[in-house]
């Protein structure tokens, strides 16, 4: 009986979210994303879809309405796992042909086929709950009431909408309120601003230098990270002081997109100069690691371990990254591994070590811990804190606790990022030069293709090497191979109709791409 009147609800509802003509979306790497004004069937639909994966997983789900950096008249929308994360990617076929679904009837057939695949308690019987998000795009606010329909024509189901969010808040909400813990967006600025606190006061006396500089001045993209950096300056007056001219000589500048989970920093060396030192995603994973890998020395210094090291600590990268972060890393004496590129591949593989740092050089990236590790240095903190407390270990215990407190273990965070670097800094005593000489960058460029048909390139060994069309990859290697101190590899985007060209310098020297990579 309840599947009878959930089928007819569902019918009546998607009627009125016709799909526009001549369209054909995509789930990509970023969820669904087009300009706002033809979207309102899609994200309907992606309620639908939500609803049901809440049902699937008996647990809440997220949805966020934005499309980044775009253009203010794009919008776009994407769902998050019980977990924080990216939604699971066996269900991609499934949100493609939901979205292109022509008409209400094939939806339902669609719906229908799908909860019995996959066994989804559907027609009353469970409760689904949807957490919704959105930037400040002026399309959002059509664009959630969408999303609110399509998730009640699934019954069962209620929207709860936690409105105007960054990406990594929403995220960071859906993991929370799954594990049973407060979350909301004060309890999110709130954890963040303690456990930045925390690893300020924990800064070492002795780094502590008149000379350093306080201000920062963080450019928000008029996205929605600019405001909540605004409630954020309330909570810790001191980080953040805004204002952004000629006065910028030298200073350390953050810049966010726009909605907020991705982050880089940068430098302007001179009055007269036009470019800027972009200090990317792959220099702050490398502060991250630096800071890490110190508090883990010291830690574990006494350890008796028969050379084993005691805790897994992992870098993850794409192919993106610059050869000479890499290079740096790997003599730190770190594991670098490479995924594709795209947040889910590297998050993935960072959440398999005991501590996983991924980023990927445009910014995105975070520090994840794993449940294990983290219950481990509890432990290991409280009998510090009986036995020496205030000692170095128990300060470098604190301190990792901090840091998996501030950065989101969701997903990557512009946010958190900033307060973590900033802490890091203070806690070396490093300007942002002296952070940026860490290592020097490998020249690169990037150039984007036009082509008829995106995927008829297919790569493998982390996107560096083409398997199809074939002989392509061997036209690649002839053209690089006139350039010895250069690399070279093509991919299809995962969010533009275009295929994506890189080009590097190599690092001086006999290693092999692999090496690098
Ligand atoms: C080279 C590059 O910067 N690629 C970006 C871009 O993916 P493409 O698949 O390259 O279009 O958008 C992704 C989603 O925002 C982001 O994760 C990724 O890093
Ligand atoms: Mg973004």
């Amino acid at each position: 009986m309840g599947e009878e009147k959930q089928r007819s609800l569902l019918l009546d509802s998607a009627s009125r979210f016709p799909l526009p003509h001549g369209v054909r979306f995509s789930y990509g790497t970023a969820g669904f994303r087009s300009e706002g004004s033809i979207l309102v069937s899609t994200v309907y639909r992606a309620g639908v879809l939500a609803a049901l994966r809440s049902l699937k997983t008996g647990s809440a789900i997220g949805l966020t309405i934005t499309a980044s950096h775009n253009p203010v008249s794009d919008n776009g929308v994407k769902i998050a796992d019980p977990d924080g994360g990216m939604m699971v990617q066996r269900w991609e076929p499934f949100a493609d042909a939901l979205a292109n679904a022509p008409d209400s009837e094939h939806l339902l057939q669609l719906v229908v086929q799908f909860v019995e695949e996959e066994n989804i308690p559907f027609g009353g019987v469970q409760s689904a709950e949807v957490l919704l998000g959105r930037d400040t795009r002026p399309s959002g606010e059509a664009l959630l009431e969408a999303a609110k329909h399509g998730i009640n024509a699934i019954i069962g189901a209620v929207a709860i909408d936690m409105g105007v969010l960054t990406t990594p808040q929403l995220h960071w909400m859906v993991r929370s309120r799954n594990k049973g813990m407060e979350a909301s967006e004060s309890d999110y600025l709130a954890q963040l601003s303690k456990s930045f606190r925390c690893l300020m006061n924990l800064v070492p006396r002795e780094r502590i230098t008149d000379s350093l500089d306080t201000e920062l001045v963080v450019d928000g993209a008029n996205g929605v990270g600019g405001d909540k950096l605004e409630q954020l300056k309330k909570m810790k007056e001191k980080v953040v002081p805004s204002g952004f001219g000629p006065e910028g000589v030298g200073i350390r500048c953050a810049s966010l997109d726009g909605d907020a989970d991705r982050l880089v920093y940068f430098l302007i060396p001179s009055a007269s100069s036009i470019n800027i030192d972009l200090i990317d995603g792959d220099k702050i994973l490398s502060l991250f690691a630096v800071f890490i890998k110190e508090q883990l020395d010291v830690l574990y210094k006494d350890s008796d371990s028969n050379n084993k090291p005691p805790v897994r600590l992992g870098i993850v990268q794409t192919a993106y990254a610059n050869g000479a972060s890499t290079a740096y890393l790997k003599r730190l004496g770190l594991e670098v591994v490479f995924t594709p590129t795209g947040v889910k591949y590297l998050h993935k593989k960072a959440a398999e070590y005991d501590i996983g740092i991924y980023f990927e050089a445009n910014g995105h990236g975070t520090v994840l811990f794993s449940e294990n590790f983290l219950s481990g240095l509890e432990c290991r903190s409280n009998e510090l804190a009986s036995a020496s407390s205030g000692s170095e270990q128990h300060k470098a215990a604190l301190r990792l606790l901090a840091v998996s407190q501030l950065i989101n273990q969701a997903v990557g965070d512009a946010l958190s990022g900033l307060l973590l670097v900033e802490a890091i800094l203070q806690h070396m005593g490093w300007s942002i030069r002296r952070w940026n000489e860490l290592y020097q960058d490998l020249p690169s460029r990037q150039l984007k293709v036009k082509v008829a048909d995106r995927n008829a390139v297919v790569t493998a060994s982390a996107e560096t090497q083409v398997v199809s069309p074939s002989g392509l990859q061997e036209l690649i290697d002839a053209e690089s191979g006139k350039h010895p101190l250069g690399r070279c590899f093509i991919r299809p985007s995962g969010t533009e109709d275009i295929i994506r060209v890189k080009l590097q310098e190599r690092l001086q020297g006999k290693q092999k791409p692999e090496q690098e990579l």
